[in-house]
């Protein structure tokens, strides 16, 4: 059964952070985050400047040759350079890689760090600062604004979900996330999804929230209903200013499905293509299982509880072919 593409632009709520109205803002944040797990996040505060920064410092680190990319390579902890096509998102429908090539940063959590001992904690890997000035400092910069907006983000998610603003602030949940900046690079190369291949397959992403930040260049889509036969995919446009945020996996999770975790995929249309992805998920250990506001004895909770970090390192395991982990 083939596949209906690019059917219009669809039209996602717009979630203004600067509004002095938290009611109104949370009840459209619930309901973006139950029809669909996507949403426009404007008036969000984060320095534009640093954004393009970072974007232009991504530039600069995907041009350099590939020796020198090499040298960053993604370690054990999961930090580093991420080869083009060493990711592949939908392995049952893809015939090779994604075409984009990646950099993870993580937190710094450094050797002497008793939790570096975990799965994906460690220290980052930089590119040297004699190659690329500043290159750490900007990351570093725009990782702290990207969490301290992700918190905020996290408080209108508790008051859409209808409990108190400050309930994700709870020790065990979100004071130790496991948070990634990720860089990602897409070449020309046009997507082809008859022949399975994508610039970044189809996914919902694994997390609490991502923000994504893309240049102008578009490919993302984003299917409301994976079960429909044939799936529909719809464009999601760039839009100057604004983060596109979705709902990932532990959302879904602990909202007992009430809040969408979205297929979404790149099909690029043969452009190179510059995105900027921060995922910010729970603890490593924290325990994500349905919140109190979302069973009842009506509406039993739907999946069983899972660990944070089990769920990522599933996803690690399944997706990256280069992935190994000594510690897992
Ligand atoms: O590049 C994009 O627009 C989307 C990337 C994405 O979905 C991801 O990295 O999880
Ligand atoms: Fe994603």
């Amino acid at each position: 059964m083939g596949e209906a593409n690019g059917h219009g632009d669809n039209n996602l709520a717009c979630v203004d952070m600067s509004s002095p109205d938290l009611t109104t803002t949370a009840a459209r944040l619930r309901q973006a985050c139950m029809d669909v797990g996507f949403f426009y996040l404007i008036n969000h505060g984060l320095d534009l400047e640093l954004l393009d920064q970072v974007f232009e410092q991504s530039k600069n680190f995907f041009a350099l040759p590939m020796e020198q990319k090499m040298t960053v390579l993604h370690d054990k902890n999961h930090r580093g350079y991420t080869p083009f096509e060493e990711e592949i998102l939908d392995p049952a429908k893809q015939s090779k890689g994604d075409s984009k090539e990646g950099y993870y940063i993580g937190r710094e959590v450094p050797d002497s760090d008793p939790r570096s001992k975990k799965p994906l904690h460690g220290p980052n890997q930089y590119p040297s600062s004699e190659v690329l000035p500043g290159w750490q400092e900007t990351m570093e910069r725009y990782f702290d604004e990207a969490m301290k907006l992700s918190r905020r983000v996290a408080g209108l998610i508790a008051l859409a979900l209808n409990l108190d603003q400050t309930y994700f602030d709870k020790p065990g949940l979100l004071d130790d996330p496991m948070a990634a900046l990720r860089l990602l690079h897409y070449s020309a190369e046009e997507s082809h999804p008859g022949l399975g291949i994508y610039g970044a397959g189809a996914h919902s992403d694994y997390g609490m929230i991502t923000l994504l930040a893309t240049d102008d260049v578009p490919g993302l889509q984003i299917c409301r209903n994976k079960d429909a036969v044939p799936q529909i995919w719809e464009d999601v446009q760039p839009r100057k200013g604004a983060y596109i945020v979705n709902l990932g996996d532990m959302l879904e999770r602990w909202s007992n499905g009430l809040f969408r975790s979205t297929l979404h995929r790149v099909v690029n249309p043969g452009v190179e293509r510059y995105s900027i992805p921060f995922f910010f998920e729970p603890n490593y250990d924290c325990v994500v299982e349905c919140l109190p506001t979302c069973c009842s004895e009506d509406n039993p909770p739907k999946y069983p509880p899972i660990t944070s970090g089990n769920h990522l390192l599933g996803k690690y395991k399944i997706t990256h072919q280069g992935f190994k982990s000594d510690k897992v």
